[in-house]
């Protein structure tokens, strides 16, 4: 199963998220599009032993990709992605592969594209990272409007506890989203492998895995 991990903003917590997906599903990591360093791909590699493809449009700028490749010269063709997905990933052997977006929906990719048009290209589901920031059922609402109006397939939303407060977001998300709320990402002290293998999947996200068996 390949699943896109996008979020309602860069910094909630995709690639943390999707360290412990590919760890707890023993799935393939891909970032297609990276800015900045380090790089996801990096900090994957240093959370886990997963499998793990190099990123396509790589950009030393820690900036938006649409800016970063203007910069850099190097302008995101979404078609390469797309050829490279379908080429490797469609066709690995591997069960899972964890495909983890930059920035957020309506992050520009070119002039005419956005992340969220790379997931409908690829055609695949995903998963929406949020967190318990006050704010966070503002911007995970509007994401949700975003993706339903491209008939995006939504597995669910994760709720990343981020900034160890007591905000909880989730009865307002699940409420007013009608979405269903995978997990809730507890705040981690300390980042490593033996961390985020030691919280398991939840009932709600193995379902998913379950689900596609079937
Ligand atoms: N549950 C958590 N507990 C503690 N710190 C966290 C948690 N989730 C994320 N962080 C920290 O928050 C920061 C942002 O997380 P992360 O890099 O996963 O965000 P991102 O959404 O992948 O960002 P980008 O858009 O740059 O890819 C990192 O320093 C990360 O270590
Ligand atoms: C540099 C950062 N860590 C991410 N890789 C890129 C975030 C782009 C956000 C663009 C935007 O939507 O404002
Ligand atoms: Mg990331």
């Amino acid at each position: 199963m390949n699943i896109f991990i996008s979020g309602t903003n860069t910094g909630v917590g995709k690639t943390i998220i999707s360290a412990w997906l590919a760890i707890q599903l023993n799935a393939f990591y891909f970032k297609p599009i990276q800015t900045g360093n380090p790089t996801d791909t990096e900090i994957i590699k240093s959370l886990s032993d997963v499998k793990i493809y190099q990123e396509i449009f790589k950009y030393e700028n820690p900036l938006s990709p649409h800016i970063a490749a203007r910069i850099e010269n190097n302008p995101i063709n979404i078609s390469k992605i797309i050829s490279f997905f379908n080429s490797s990933i469609l066709s690995s052997v591997s069960k899972h592969t964890i495909i983890e977006g930059a920035g957020g929906l309506l992050t520009p990719i070119n002039e005419e594209l956005f992340m969220i048009d790379l997931i409908d290209k690829l055609n695949i589901p995903m998963i929406l990272v949020t967190t318990n920031e006050l704010g966070a059922i503002n911007q995970t609402l509007l994401s949700l409007e975003a993706l339903r109006f491209r008939n995006i397939n939504i597995l669910g939303v994760i709720i990343n506890n981020i900034s160890n407060n007591n905000i909880n977001n989730r009865d307002s998300i699940e409420f007013y989203g009608k979405i269903n709320i995978l997990a809730e990402f507890p705040y981690l002290q300390s980042i490593n492998k033996l961390e985020l293998e030691k919280i398991l999947l939840t009932n709600n996200t193995n379902k998913i895995f379950t689900a596609y068996y079937k």
